[in-house]
């Protein structure tokens, strides 16, 4: 049989050669097709091989009746619609490590850019001026680089930054005051970053808790001439917001390599001296694209040759004789993962998993996997997936314990999680009740009984007359219908807790409002999907 690989973005010639000389591979290169040729051409092809410009949509995968895997050659895989690939059995891989040093590198050559304004002085003398007093800068040493995101990429530009002198603080939700010690650098929360940095160098995914992370509340609490760095993702700043805080003098520069919408033609930003900006060059370098295509070319001969591939994004591996019994528990352990995660407030540093039941004799790693995804995916994104979120918490320094229990409080099957952060212990457990699915029965030692699904308001409250009242009228005045309500206590008069399910999530407002109240000392909004 021979397979068609389909290529549609600018990639190294270098790097796809294993795919070239592979005599069952027949690659074809087609940079310059319209959205309509692809239409066309899609369903004889094999597999995909893309940067970042192609957008990889649900209709286009509904067309692909023989498409198999899609490569990206990089990290981000935004620009491909996860879900509809998975629900049709197409296996996504990436080159998460490939292009690491070559956007750290972009990163510092913009912040030196930022500092000194080399583009602007480039620009002006190439119009035949001569004005070097507009063109001071100011020393990176000594000043304070704020980084949000320490994953691959953070780290190596804090690396660099180090080497100028810079005092380096970061926010992750992942990042331990051990592994902060051991690259130098001051662990710090998101507002400690955003009011205390000179510099500011975003390296997150873009997620929706990532969605306009700095936004026009986090510029305002920045400090007066703070200069921002984006090299991650268009969308995590609020564009709008930016261009008003450089007009009103708040931020003093910007240097920017990813926008909203690419190319950001229509981008006031572009119009302001304060701002450089790039074309989306992070990993445009000869080494990133030759590293980057090569990793997913060999992916692509490992998938078609029937070997297990590298960079998984989207698979799963569960021992068959496993299946039938822990299979079923499989959306359970997420979501029971996901609830868990929302509750936390700083970083995590053990899950204790306990397992008891019939279902212990069998395998039950592929739930651990599946609970471990579930958190993580909260700030990693789609980039975590069975086979590598047990090494991804490894690497975060979060500690995994899978215990097998015989304390079953009356379930056929009982999954209780423990998650421990530095201030605080979170414990759920989870069931699935006969005919009614999954069920959450215990939260915190709080007996509940909750469908893990949908927009879910936890509120620790005093146990006082007329305070679940006032949640319904409050509710009720934002138009938000509440599903079902729980409501447990630890004795007459003391803490307790309030669990609803509601039709819509709440907004910032609604929020805001009901966490003032008096009774009411703290609330969680999650949301399962
Ligand atoms: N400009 C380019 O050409 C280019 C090149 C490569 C990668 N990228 C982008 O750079 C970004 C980082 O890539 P990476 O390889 O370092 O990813 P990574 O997964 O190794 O690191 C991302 C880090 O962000 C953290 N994070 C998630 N949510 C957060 C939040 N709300 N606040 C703070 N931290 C949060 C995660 O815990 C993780 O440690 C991605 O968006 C990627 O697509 C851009
Ligand atoms: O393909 C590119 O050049 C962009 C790569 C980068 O954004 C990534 O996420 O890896």
């Amino acid at each position: 049989m021979i397979y068609t690989v389909l290529i549609t973005d600018p990639i190294s010639e270098d790097g796809i050669q294993p795919l070239q000389l592979h005599p069952n591979i027949d690659v074809v290169i087609r940079n310059d097709l319209t959205e309509e040729e692809l239409f066309t051409i899609i369903p004889n092809i094999h597999a995909l091989l893309v940067r970042s410009q192609t957008n990889i949509t649900r209709q286009l995968i509904e067309k692909a009746n023989n498409l198999k895997i899609i490569a990206r050659a990089g990290v981000g895989v935004d620009n491909i619609d996860l879900t509809a690939a998975t629900a049709h059995g197409i296996l996504v891989v990436n080159a998460p490590h490939a292009n690491t040093n070559s956007a750290a590198e972009h990163t510092i050559a913009m912040l030196f850019s930022l500092a000194r304004k080399i583009p602007q002085a480039s620009i002006s003398l190439k119009q035949r001026e001569w004005n070097r007093k507009a063109f001071i800068g100011v020393e990176l040493k000594g000043k304070t680089l704020g980084i949000i995101g320490l994953g691959r990429i953070g780290a190596e530009v804090a690396f660099r930054a180090i080497g100028q002198r810079m005092r380096v603080m970061a926010y992750d939700p992942f990042l331990t005051e051990e592994k902060g010690e051991e690259l130098g650098i001051l662990p710090a929360s998101l507002d400690e970053v955003i009011e205390q940095s000179d510099f500011i160098t975003i390296h997150t995914p873009l997620l929706e808790n990532t969605k306009h992370l700095l936004d026009a509340r986090a510029f305002q609490k920045m400090k007066t001439g703070v200069h921002i760095i984006n090299c991650a993702r268009g969308g995590i700043i609020d564009e709008h917001a930016l261009y008003h805080a450089i007009q009103t003098n708040k931020v003093a520069g910007a240097a920017l390599d990813v926008f909203q919408v690419e190319p950001p033609f229509h981008s006031n930003l572009l119009d302001l001296p304060e701002v450089i900006a790039t074309p989306h060059l992070g990993a445009s370098t000869v080494e990133a694209q030759e590293n980057v295509a090569v990793e997913v070319s060999h992916d692509i001969i490992r998938f078609f040759t029937g070997k297990v591939v590298q960079n998984p994004v989207n698979v799963s591996s569960v021992p068959k004789e496993a299946m039938n019994q822990v299979a079923p528990y499989f959306t359970l352990s997420e979501r029971l993962g996901q609830f868990l995660i929302h509750l936390a407030d700083d970083v995590v540093e053990e899950i204790n998993l306990f397992y008891s039941g019939p279902f212990t004799n069998f395998e039950v790693g592929p739930l651990t996997r599946n609970t471990i995804k579930g958190i993580l995916q909260r700030h990693l994104g789609e980039q975590v997936n069975h086979v590598n979120a047990l090494y991804l918490a490894d690497q975060r320094g979060i500690k995994i314990n899978e215990n097998k229990t015989s304390s079953l409080k009356g379930f056929t099957n009982l999954i209780t999680i423990e998650m421990i952060t530095k201030q605080e212990s979170f414990r759920i457990s989870g069931t699935l009740l006969d005919g009614l699915g999954p069920r959450i029965v215990e939260l915190n030692d709080y007996q509940v009984d909750i469908f893990p699904k949908g927009n879910i308001v936890l509120i620790y409250h005093h146990d006082l007359p007329g305070v679940i009242g006032k949640v319904g009228n409050l509710l009720g005045n934002y138009q938000i219908n509440i599903a079902t309500m729980q409501v447990d206590r630890s004795n007459l008069g003391g803490e307790a807790m309030m669990l609803l399910t509601v039709d819509k999530p709440l907004n910032v407002e609604c929020l805001h409002t009901l966490k003032s109240l008096t009774e009411i000392y703290n609330v969680k909004t999650i949301q399962l999907i």
